[in-house]
């Protein structure tokens, strides 16, 4: 049985990924991206605007965006980094004990352009697993400094929950107070950890993340919507970002990797 096939979204190549339960995800290559991802029950639960891109002119607004080796401006690159925007390999597939589909993706220093490349020049390797089964998704994210010199870098799963209304979510479990969404939010709550959860009015998610020590929540609110060209103006309310992030740069010594994984359970 064939559990990851090609395919595309919009004009780009990705790699459907369907589980025997019937969980299933869909990943480009251009920015190693989920961009769907389904449960057993059939309910897409990934926002992605209507208004993104997709033929890797830009990167896609929406899905889960991989965020390395910059966050946002906090540095001198490419804003949020160029993961996100590099195309990725498809390495590998399978399907683990539990019945989990799982495919394997790869990004590495010379898949980059000579610009990218050249503008920071460390010989890196990214590893993106991605795993369905049931209604969960697992995605584990590992850098690896594959050259002499010391690699510092930030990385974050820039999640776009799909939701009802964003007025009707409650967040708990990343910050003391429950988190609620009143026009636009941009926060980061560091050193979180243990379980949290989404409560959508429409049901409730659950969200693990291991290495990475914060997370990021963020939805534009009305105003800066409006602001964002990939973005229709309504569609603020469709989604809410919960972002597992290592936001303080992270040094890797010579031969060193780190890995963070992250796991939603609806
Ligand atoms: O428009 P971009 O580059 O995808 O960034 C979206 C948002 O990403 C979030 O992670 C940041 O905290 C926000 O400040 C930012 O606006």
């Amino acid at each position: 049985m064939t559990l990851a096939t090609h395919t595309t979204f919009g004009q780009l190549p990705a790699i459907h990924l369907v589980a025997p339960d019937g969980a299933e995800a869909v990943v480009t290559l251009y920015g190693g991206h989920l961009v769907s991802w389904k449960g057993a029950d059939g309910a897409e639960r990934m926002f992605c605007s209507a208004k993104s891109a997709l033929d890797g002119s830009r990167a896609i607004r929406g899905g889960v965006p991989v965020i390395f080796p910059q966050f946002a401006e906090r540095g001198s690159g490419m804003r949020h980094g160029f993961a996100r925007v590099s195309t990725w390999r498809f390495e590998d597939s399978g399907i683990e004990e539990d019945g989990a589909a799982w495919a394997l993706f790869g990004l590495a220093q010379g898949d980059l352009p000579v610009t990218v490349a050249d503008a920071w020049p460390h010989a890196f390797a990214l590893e993106l697993r991605v795993a369905v089964r049931a209604n969960e998704l697992g995605m584990t994210l590992t850098v690896r400094n594959l050259g002499a010199e010391t690699l510092p870098f930030s990385a974050a799963l820039h999640t776009y929950h799909l939701v009802p209304d964003v007025c009707d979510v409650r967040i708990e479990g990343i910050s003391s107070d429950e988190i609620s969404i009143i026009d636009k939010l941009d926060k980061v709550y560091p050193d979180v950890t243990g379980r949290a959860s989404m409560a959508t009015g429409a049901g409730v998610l659950a969200i693990e993340q291991d290495g990475f020590p914060d997370v990021v929540v963020w939805n534009p609110g009305a105003v800066d919507a409006a602001a964002l060209a990939d973005m229709e103006n309504d569609e603020y309310k469709r989604f809410v970002c919960i972002e597992p992030a290592l936001l303080d740069p992270l040094t890797l010594e010579a031969g060193q990797a780190w890995t963070g994984s992250y796991r939603l359970l609806a």
